[in-house]
């Protein structure tokens, strides 16, 4: 447990929050925040013990003034067909032992790392069931047992998926479609005096989330840092704020917001890797292909500026023009400038006639006009470019 909080003390004061996934990083810190501000917090998640040994944690530095209490109740948003039962199970017994919920945080979540094609299905009906089914089952479970009564806010931790989610795509989809979520329900909720928001966090370091990838899991955090704008990851406690603001009457006019708390990192660069030996442009769908996708890797596997010369042409009209200049004695037919004059002179021909005259033969002739013109301008040079 971190910093003391930014917001006054006793802002919390006698609310009571049910923290999914509350005993350990993200949620952890989120839940320890509460308690400092006054809150009763009830966290949750699969694993009894943890969830006690990190109640105990966070009991031992509540002060005796502080109306604030922690408890846990173990319950497994994910498990097949139990999990409404299991949500059912745990805000019952919130209620019968606080008689209130004032604040839902959904944090309780994750995922493994793979490419799409390697997911099986149970792995993502793993990940959906959890992120996205077991966010609607506790929303949907505390709204009718308490909040379309009382009112109350909800607040749902997704993440940086807004460029998709390469490496992580059962996540990335269940996380917006939780973005979405969120919207729909801060509408159809609002005449309760619901307010639904969500936060989305950047990478953000923590041992619990480090070890959930294993043998990668360091590499996969410090892979991050360079492609952060601030170089450095994220704190736990530095969501938690973030959450807490949401939850608190200074927030009181948001609702169906999804804030980012990434340092601008879902701006900036992905941790995705093209790799070298792309091969897009012999699939373009429209059976030709574009000139400005290239293979290449160049640094975290970005395009930087482009290399004429590693255009592919197969069957397309710039085979064409590599075919027409290589008969006019050009040694290196892809050089710049004239693989593009006349790939350029081609289209542009074939613009005007579409967009002016609309006929073949305006087509034409306005295609071997353009020619006319270019081979005057510039004549073939002799035996290389
Ligand atoms: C740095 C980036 C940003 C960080 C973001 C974070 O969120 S950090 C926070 C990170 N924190 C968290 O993510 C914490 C919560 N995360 C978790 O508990 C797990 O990641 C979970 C959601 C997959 C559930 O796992 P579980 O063990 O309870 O479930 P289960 O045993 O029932 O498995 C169901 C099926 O899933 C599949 N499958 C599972 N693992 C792998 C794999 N490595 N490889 C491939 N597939 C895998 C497999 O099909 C398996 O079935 P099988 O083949 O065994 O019959
Ligand atoms: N750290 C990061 O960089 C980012 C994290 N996030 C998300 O933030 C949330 C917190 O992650 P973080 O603290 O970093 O990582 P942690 O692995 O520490 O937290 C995940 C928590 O979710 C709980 N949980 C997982 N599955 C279930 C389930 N089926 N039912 C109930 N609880 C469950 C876990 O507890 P238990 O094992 O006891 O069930 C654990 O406490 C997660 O949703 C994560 O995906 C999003 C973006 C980035």
């Amino acid at each position: 447990m971190a910093a003391s909080s930014v917001f006054r003390q006793g802002l919390f004061n006698h609310k009571v929050a049910i923290v999914t996934g509350g005993g350990t990083g993200i949620g952890k810190a989120i839940s320890a925040e509460l308690l400092e501000l006054g809150c009763s917090v009830v966290i949750s998640s699969r694993k009894a013990e943890r969830l006690e040994a990190a109640a105990q944690e966070m009991r031992q530095k509540i002060p005796p003034s502080s109306p604030a209490s922690v408890t846990t109740v173990p319950c497994n948003i994910r498990s097949e067909d139990e999990a409404r039962e299991h949500v059912k199970d745990l805000v019952s017994s919130v209620l019968k032992r606080y008689g209130r919920i004032d604040y839902l945080v959904n944090n309780g979540g994750g995922q493994f790392s793979s490419p799409v094609e390697k997911i099986a299905s149970k792995g993502w009906k793993a990940v959906i069931d959890t992120n996205l089914t077991g966010t609607f089952y506790c929303c949907k479970e505390v709204y009718t047992a308490w909040m379309k009564q009382h009112g109350g806010v909800i607040v749902n931790i997704i993440a940086d998926m807004w460029k998709g989610f390469p490496g992580m795509a059962h996540t990335g989809a269940a996380r917006s479609a939780v973005d979405n979520l969120t919207k729909t329900m801060a509408v159809e909720w609002a005449p309760s005096g619901v307010r639904v928001n969500a936060v989305a966090p950047g990478t953000i370091f923590s041992k619990t989330a480090m070890e959930n990838y294993k043998e990668f899991g360091p590499q996969l955090f410090k892979m991050s840092i360079p492609l952060i704008p601030a170089k450095r990851l994220g704190v736990p406690e530095e969501i938690s704020s973030a959450v807490c603001f949401l939850l608190s009457p200074g927030a009181s006019y948001i609702s169906g917001a999804t804030l980012r708390v990434d340092a601008g990192q879902s701006l900036y660069h992905a941790l995705w890797e093209i790799p070298a030996d792309c091969r897009s442009l012999l699939f373009s769908s429209r059976g030709h292909n574009k000139p400005f996708s290239m293979g290449g890797d160049h640094g975290h596997g970005k395009m930087s500026m482009p290399d004429w010369r590693q255009w592919k042409v197969e069957g397309t009209p710039l085979e064409f023009t590599q075919q027409r200049l290589t008969k006019r004695g050009l040694k290196d037919p892809w050089a710049r400038n004239e693989a593009w004059r006349y790939s350029g002179g081609f289209s542009r021909a074939v613009t005007l006639s579409d967009v002016l005259f609309r006929g073949f033969k305006w087509g034409f002739a306005a295609f071997t006009v353009a020619l006319a013109i270019e081979y005057t301008m510039f004549p073939p040079k002799k035996g290389g470019h």
